[in-house]
C-alpha cells in the first residue's frame, strides 16, 4: 500500500548559487517557461553554444567560483598534455578559455543544469517470500525425478512459486503464474512438464515430435531453459530435449528437429521460420504450451509469430496445457494474449507486507484469485535488493559511470556487474572505450589510456548485434566468472540468471516498470543480496516518482560520493607546474580528477587518424533519410570536425532510443529536453556534431512524406519497444553482424567506418528487432 507522506531525501550539500528545489508531483509550465527564458537568455550572453532545446533548468555553476577551473599540466607518466588555463570560470563561460592551438580541454563543471532535490513518496514494496519448508520428496514425483533435483540441480526445499505451481500443473490446469524475479519460475514448470511426460502410458519415441512447446524470448533464455530441462531429464533418457534459437545453420536445426525432439524450447521468431519452411516439423502430440516471459513475447511485436504458432498447433492438436509466466505478468497481458486458456488459475505468491502478523498467511500458500487493478501494476522486488539512483548532468554521465565502475570492480573485491545500455551501438561504443582507457587493452594509442590501467577485472559485451557463437560465449563466461563487467543491452534483461551479479547499473533509463523490474532481477536472485544503480540526468529526476507509483523504492547516491573513488588512484591526479599547490582532497580535487578521466576519454574518442578518414569516408553520402528510415551522414555533419563517425552514429543511435520512450514518460524522456552539446559529452566528443538536430526534423518530414514510415509512426509505441530491445529469429541474412571481438578491440581493428555506415542504414536502431525486417 502506498503511503502518501513525501520526505525529503537528501539534504542537498551546500552551494553558493542557492540551487532552486524542485519537486516533481506536477509540471510547473509558467515556471518551467520562465526558468527555459532565463536559460536562453544566459546561453545567449555565454559564448557556450545554447542547448537546441533545453527543459527548464536553472544554470547550476559549480559550488565554488574556482570549481570550474580546468586542469592543467600533464598527464602522468606520458607525454606532456597541457590543458588550457582559464582566466575566469566564475561566470561560466568559456569565452575566456585561451586555448593553445589542437589543444582542447574538457569543461565538465561547467553550465549544467541544477540537481534537484528528489522528493518522493515512501511507499511499501510488495514482498514475496522465496523459500518455503517444503521439500520436493513431498510432492507425487517420480522418485528419479527428486533424487535429480536433490543430487543433481542440488536443491530440496521447494520456493513458493513452486510450492504453489507444481500441483496446479501436475493436476492438468492452465495457468497464469507470476512471482518475483530469481524465484524459481523455470523449474515451476520444467518439473511439472517432465514428471508428466515421463509417466506417459505409451512411451515417447523420439520420432513422436514436441510434446511440450516452451518460447522464450531471447536466444541465451533459450538455452538456459533447455539446459535446465536437460538436467531434469537425466533419468528419463527417451525424452529428448533441443532448442531452436538461432545463430545455428538452419540445416543442421532442420535435421535435429527430423530426428526428434520431445521437448522444444525455441524463441518465437525462429519457431515461425521454421513453420514455414520446415516441412517435419509436427505439433500432434502437443501437450505443454509453455510462453516463458509471457508479457514480453506478447508485448514485443511477437503477437503475429505468437498467432502463426497457435494456428500451426491448433490445426493438428487440441486440449493442451498452457501456462503463463513473468514475474510481470498482469490479467490485461493474459487477455491480450488471446490464447485459448481453459479456465486458468492464476498463481501469484502473497505479498508478505501484507499480514505479517498472521504466520499463516506466510505459510499457507494457495492458488489465488489475480490482483486487481492498481495491484497489478506493482510488481515485487527480491528483499534483498537495495536500489539506488544517481542523478548526473549529461556531461559527467560518461566519466559517473567509469568512477562506479572502477569503485566497485577495482577498488572492491569480487563485484560483479552488468551495466544496461539502451542500443547495440551504445554497448559497443562504452565496451571499446573502456577496455582501451581503463583497462589499457591492446592496440591502445598510446595518449589516452590511463597510467596505471589494470587487468583487475574485465569488460564483457552482449547484445544482439554479434555473432550466436560469440554472444553464447559471453553469456557462459561471465556466467562462471567470479568478477567483472559486462556491458549490455535488454536482451539480457529477461530470465537470465547470471550467478552472483552484485551490482545492475542502469546507464540508460529502462522504458517501463516492468523492464526496470526485470533489469534490477538479474541480481538478488533466490534470497541472495544485491544493489541496482539508477543513472539519470536532472531532467529525468521525476522517473523515480514513476517508479514509485509502481512501489518502487529507491535511495539517491550523490554524485559526488561516486567521482571521490577518483581520489583513490593518482593515475587520475592533475600535475602540476611549480610549485602550484595540490588541493586537499575535496570537491575542487574530485573536479579535477574527473575532468583528466574525461580528457582521457576525448583524448582516445579523438585520437586515431583512421577513424578520422573513417568519418570523411562515412561522409559521402548526402544529407537525408534512407528509404529505411536511417539518417544518411552528411559532410557538414563531420566535415569540419575531426571526430570519429563511430561516435557520431553511437550519439545518433542514443538519440534514436531516447526518442522511443512511450508517450506516458514523454514528459520526462523527451529529445528535446537534451542539451545535445552535453550529451555528446558524454560520448567523448568535444563538441556536439553539427546538424544532428537538423538531421532528426528532416526525418521527421521525409517520415511525413513517407506513408510506409508513416505508418511505421502509428505503431510508435511497439516499435519503441522493440527498437529498444533486440529479439530475433536468427535466420535473417541480410543482417551485418558486429565483427568478432578481435577485429574491433582497438582503433587500429576498427571496424570500417563504410561498415558502420551500412550497417546503420540496415539497421539504424541498433538493435536486431523482431520488426520491421527492413531493420535487421
Ligand atoms: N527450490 C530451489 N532451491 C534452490 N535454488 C533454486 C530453487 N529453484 C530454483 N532455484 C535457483 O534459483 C535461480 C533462479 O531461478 P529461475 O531462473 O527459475 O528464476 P525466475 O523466477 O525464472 O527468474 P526471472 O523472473 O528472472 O526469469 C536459479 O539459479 C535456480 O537454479
Amino acid at each position: 500500500m502506498a503511503a502518501t507522506d513525501r520526505v525529503l531525501l537528501h539534504v542537498p550539500e551546500p552551494r553558493a548559487a542557492a540551487p532552486r528545489t524542485r519537486t516533481f508531483s506536477r509540471p510547473r509550465p509558467a515556471r518551467a517557461r520562465r526558468q527555459a527564458e532565463a536559460t536562453k537568455r544566459r546561453y545567449r550572453e555565454s559564448s557556450e553554444a545554447p542547448p537546441a532545446k533545453r527543459r527548464s533548468e536553472a544554470s547550476c555553476l559549480p559550488a565554488k567560483k574556482t570549481a570550474g577551473k580546468e586542469t592543467q599540466g600533464t598527464f602522468q607518466g606520458k607525454a606532456p598534455k597541457t590543458f588550457s588555463p582559464k582566466k575566469s570560470s566564475a561566470g561560466g563561460s568559456d569565452r575566456n578559455q585561451e586555448r593553445k592551438p589542437g589543444i582542447k580541454t574538457s569543461s565538465l563543471f561547467k553550465n549544467n543544469p541544477e540537481i534537484p532535490e528528489l522528493h518522493r513518496p515512501v511507499v511499501k514494496q510488495v514482498q514475496e517470500k522465496v523459500f518455503t519448508s517444503d521439500a520436493f520428496h513431498e510432492l507425487d514425483l517420480h522418485p528419479h525425478l527428486i533424487s535429480t533435483i536433490n543430487s543433481v540441480l542440488k536443491m530440496s526445499s521447494m520456493t513458493s512459486v513452486q510450492k504453489q505451481s507444481i500441483p496446479v500443473l501436475l493436476e492438468g490446469r492452465d495457468a497464469l503464474v507470476r512471482s518475483q524475479t530469481g524465484s524459481g519460475k523455470t523449474l515451476a514448470y520444467c518439473i511439472p512438464v517432465v514428471q508428466s511426460l515421463q509417466a506417459m502410458e505409451s512411451k515417447i519415441q523420439r520420432a513422436d515430435g514436441p510434446y511440450a512447446l516452451i518460447l522464450v524470448p531471447t536466444r541465451e533464455l533459450a538455452l538456459q531453459s533447455f539446459e535446465t530441462v536437460q538436467k531434469l531429464l537425466k533419468p528419463f533418457t527417451w525424452i529428448v530435449p533441443g532448442v531452436l534459437m538461432g545463430g545455428e545453420k538452419r540445416k543442421s536445426e532442420k535435421a535435429r528437429i527430423r530426428k526428434g525432439i520431445n521437448i522444444l524450447i525455441s524463441t518465437p521468431g525462429r519457431l515461425v521460420d521454421h513453420i514455414k519452411s520446415t516441412k517435419n516439423i509436427h505439433f500432434s502430440r502437443i501437450r505443454w504450451l509453455i510462453l516463458d516471459e509471457a508479457d514480453r513475447i506478447l508485448d514485443l511485436g511477437f503477437e503475429k509469430d505468437i498467432t502463426v504458432i497457435l494456428n500451426a498447433i491448433n490445426a493438428e492438436c487440441q486440449g493442451r496445457q498452457n501456462v503463463l509466466l513473468s514475474a510481470t505478468l498482469t490479467e490485461g497481458v493474459a487477455r491480450l494474449a488471446d490464447i485459448s486458456l481453459h479456465n486458468p488459475v492464476s498463481i501469484s505468491v502473497p505479498d508478505e507486507s501484507h499480514d505479517r502478523s498472521d504466520p499463516k498467511s506466510r505459510v499457507v500458500l494457495e492458488a489465488s484469485a489475480p490482483r486487481t487493478g492498481s495491484e497489478l501494476d506493482s510488481f515485487a522486488i527480491p528483499a534483498g535488493l537495495d536500489q539506488h539512483v544517481t542523478v548526473v548532468p549529461s556531461k559527467l554521465r560518461l566519466v559517473s559511470l567509469a568512477a562506479f565502475i572502477l569503485q566497485k570492480c577495482k577498488f572492491e573485491r569480487d563485484q560483479k556487474m552488468v551495466v544496461f545500455f539502451s542500443s547495440c551501438e551504445l554497448v559497443e561504443f562504452h565496451y571499446n572505450l573502456f577496455l582501451q582507457t581503463l583497462l589499457g587493452g591492446s592496440g591502445a594509442p598510446a595518449q589516452g589510456r590511463l597510467p596505471s590501467a589494470s587487468t583487475q577485472f574485465g569488460f564483457l559485451r552482449l547484445h544482439g548485434d554479434m555473432e550466436q557463437e560469440e554472444r553464447t560465449a559471453v553469456f557462459q563466461e561471465f556466467s562462471r566468472s567470479k568478477a567483472g563487467v559486462l556491458l549490455c543491452t535488454d536482451v539480457a534483461a529477461r530470465g537470465l540468471d547470471l550467478p552472483q551479479v552484485t551490482w545492475i547499473v542502469q546507464y540508460n533509463a529502462p522504458a517501463s516498470p516492468a523492464e526496470y523490474i526485470h533489469r534490477i532481477g538479474r541480481t538478488a536472485r533466490i534470497g541472495c543480496r544485491g544493489s541496482s544503480l539508477l543513472i539519470l540526468a536532472p531532467s529525468e529526476a521525476e522517473y523515480v516518482n514513476s517508479l514509485a507509483s509502481h512501489k518502487i523504492n529507491i535511495s539517491e547516491i550523490k554524485m559526488e560520493d561516486i567521482l571521490s573513488v577518483l581520489t583513490k588512484d593518482d593515475c587520475f591526479k592533475r600535475s602540476r607546474r611549480g610549485n602550484q599547490k595540490s588541493h586537499a582532497v575535496g570537491p575542487q580535487e574530485i573536479r579535477e580528477r574527473a575532468t583528466v578521466l574525461q580528457t582521457v576519454f576525448e583524448d582516445y574518442v579523438h585520437s586515431s587518424e583512421r577513424r578520422v578518414s573513417g568519418a570523411k569516408k562515412g561522409a559521402q553520402d548526402t544529407t537525408g533519410i534512407k528509404p529505411d528510415g536511417s539518417p544518411h551522414l552528411s559532410n557538414s555533419l563531420v566535415g569540419e570536425q575531426t571526430v570519429n563517425v563511430m561516435d557520431i552514429v553511437t550519439l545518433q543511435s542514443f538519440i534514436r532510443a531516447y526518442a522511443t520512450y512511450p508517450r506516458e514518460l514523454k514528459h520526462i524522456f523527451h529529445v528535446r529536453l537534451l542539451h545535445l552539446g552535453h550529451v555528446a559529452k558524454s560520448f567523448g566528443l568535444r563538441d556536439a556534431p553539427k546538424n544532428l538536430s537538423a538531421l532528426s526534423v528532416k526525418k521527421k518530414k521525409a517520415n511525413l512524406k513517407r506513408p510506409d514510415l508513416q505508418r511505421r509512426t502509428q505503431s510508435r509505441h511497439r516499435l519503441a519497444e522493440i527498437l529498444r530491445s533486440e529479439y530475433s529469429s536468427g535466420m535473417e541474412t541480410s543482417v551485418a553482424k558486429v565483427k568478432k571481438q578481435s577485429e574491433c578491440a582497438g582503433p587500429g581493428s576498427q571496424r570500417p567506418a563504410s561498415a558502420v555506415g551500412k550497417k546503420q542504414a540496415q539497421k539504424p536502431h541498433g538493435g536486431t528487432a523482431r520488426l520491421p525486417r527492413k531493420y535487421l
